[in-house]
């Protein structure tokens, strides 16, 4: 069983953040392990409330699971303040990995921010150039290139000015934009596109949470990335074609869509 780690926030209804990330690595069939950044009260309906942790637990996470378990391919999530991010690149550096997912969450669905504004450079400057691959949606890479983003060609221009920051990857998630849900692969010699047919549901609360940890599962079990980053599509549209009411706001997506239930009564 290969290991994954999620570094993230807790979201307490369990569709996004920490939450989404084991429970997609679960259904891919890896081993999910977390260092919690900060604890969100959150529900369907909105964020409420967010207590950061302290550097040093976070920090000490970090530690005793790689001294213990080094995982095959490490996502990050929320990081919230300047503060953990530094602590984050400071103890990351310490070890051996070859994979991490970075998925640059700014703003909530719902609007609340989740990386505190003034933290936005440390995150551009530190965390971007170590990932392997990072997976903006369109708000996201706007506030990291400021490129306005209408279409693929905007996607590729701004995606190319992520990739010159250092990371190997760049995959620009096309969900907000309108049309067809196409995401783009960029890479020094790749340019990929990934297209799926819009699908008319309301409940996409953790989707980019779940498709970066669908894609750090996948390259913990030894995909490469053009192929890793393609059953992360699949498992995130499946999920999403398959997502259940449940509270009474945006609802979260089904992550064990692929689980046959009747092997396990
Ligand atoms: N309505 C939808 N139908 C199909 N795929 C979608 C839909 N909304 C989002 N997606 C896909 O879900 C993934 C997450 O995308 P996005 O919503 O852009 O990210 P985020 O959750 O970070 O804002 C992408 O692969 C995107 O194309
Ligand atoms: C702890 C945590 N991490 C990430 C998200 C982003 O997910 P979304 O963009 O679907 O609100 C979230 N809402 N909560």
């Amino acid at each position: 069983m290969e290991p994954t780690l999620t570094i993230a926030g807790s979201d307490s209804s369990g569709g996004a953040g920490i939450q989404a990330d084991l429970k997609t690595f679960s259904a891919i069939g890896t081993y999910g392990m977390s260092v919690i950044t900060a604890v969100t009260a959150q529900n369907t309906q909105g964020v409420f409330l967010v207590e950061e942790l302290s550097s040093e637990i976070v920090k000490k996470q970090i530690e005793v699971i790689f001294n213990d378990i080094p995982p095959k391919a490490i996502k990050i999530g929320m990081v919230s303040s300047s503060q953990i991010i530094k602590e984050i690149v400071n103890t990351l550096k310490k070890y051996d990995y070859k994979y991490l997912v970075l998925d640059p969450v700014m703003i909530s669905k719902s609007g609340y921010h989740l990386l505190q504004p003034e933290a936005k450079m440390n995150l551009i400057k530190y965390l971007i150039p170590m990932a392997y691959i990072v997976t903006p949606n369109t708000l996201e890479a706007e506030e990291i290139t400021k490129v306005s983003i209408k279409n693929i060609e905007d996607m590729k221009i701004a995606g190319e000015k992520i990739l010159s920051i250092g990371p190997k990857y760049v995959l620009m998630k096309g969900g907000h934009l309108e049309g067809d849900a196409v995401d783009v692969l960029i890479g020094r010699d790749i340019f990929k596109i990934y297209k799926e047919r819009r699908l008319i549901k309301k409940n996409t609360h953790g989707t980019g949470c779940t498709l970066s940890s669908a894609i750090t599962a996948y390259l913990a079990l030894g995909y490469d990335i053009e192929r890793a980053v393609e059953l992360g599509k699949i498992y995130i549209t499946q999920a999403i074609k398959n997502s259940f009411d449940i509270g009474n706001g945006v609802g979260p997506v089904n992550h064990f869509w692929n689980i046959d239930y009747e092997k396990v009564k």
